[in-house]
């Protein structure tokens, strides 16, 4: 059984949005929206990772970072840890910088529908304004 190690940052602006970015069609949880994040390399921290991550991926470097939640969720072929970070001050502006689709969406808005199964607790609390 794989099990994986990720780390993902909920990037909030001051409006109370939430920047989310789409998983690309090859990947696993393919089409889901997601916070944007990735696995932890050997070596790093879960907030090493994250830091990490949110260059690679969206362009920004994370200034404040909180962790809010580690959770652990067993998909039929692998185990993941998800540790997910609130990210309220950074430098730059978030964009796909993998050309992956992105939006900003009020967080009384976000639909756990939209993200793999891992993330429904985390995006209800979100969405019943519990961070
Ligand atoms: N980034 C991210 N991944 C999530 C979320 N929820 C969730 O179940 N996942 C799962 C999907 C993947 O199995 C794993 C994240 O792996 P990833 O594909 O983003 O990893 P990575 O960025 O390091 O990319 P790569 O090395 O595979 O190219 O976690 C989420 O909100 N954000
Ligand atoms: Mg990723």
């Amino acid at each position: 059984m794989k099990q994986l190690n990720i780390s993902v940052g909920i990037i909030r602006n001051t409006q109370k949005e939430i920047f989310i970015t789409q998983r690309d069609a090859s990947s696993h949880m393919a089409g889901f929206w997601e916070f944007p994040g990735g696995k932890i390399e050997s070596g790093e921290t879960p907030e090493q990772a994250v830091i990490r991550e949110l260059q690679e991926e969206v362009g920004i470097e994370a200034i404040s970072l909180v962790l809010l939640d580690t959770l652990e969720h067993r998909f039929p072929d692998r185990i993941i840890t998800l540790h997910f970070f609130m990210v309220e001050d950074w430098k730059g502006e978030p964009y796909g910088k993998e050309g992956q689709p992105k939006r900003w969406i009020a967080q009384s808005q976000l639909n756990e529908a939209e993200f793999p199964p891992a993330n429904e607790a985390i995006v209800r609390a979100l969405k019943n304004n519990q961070f």
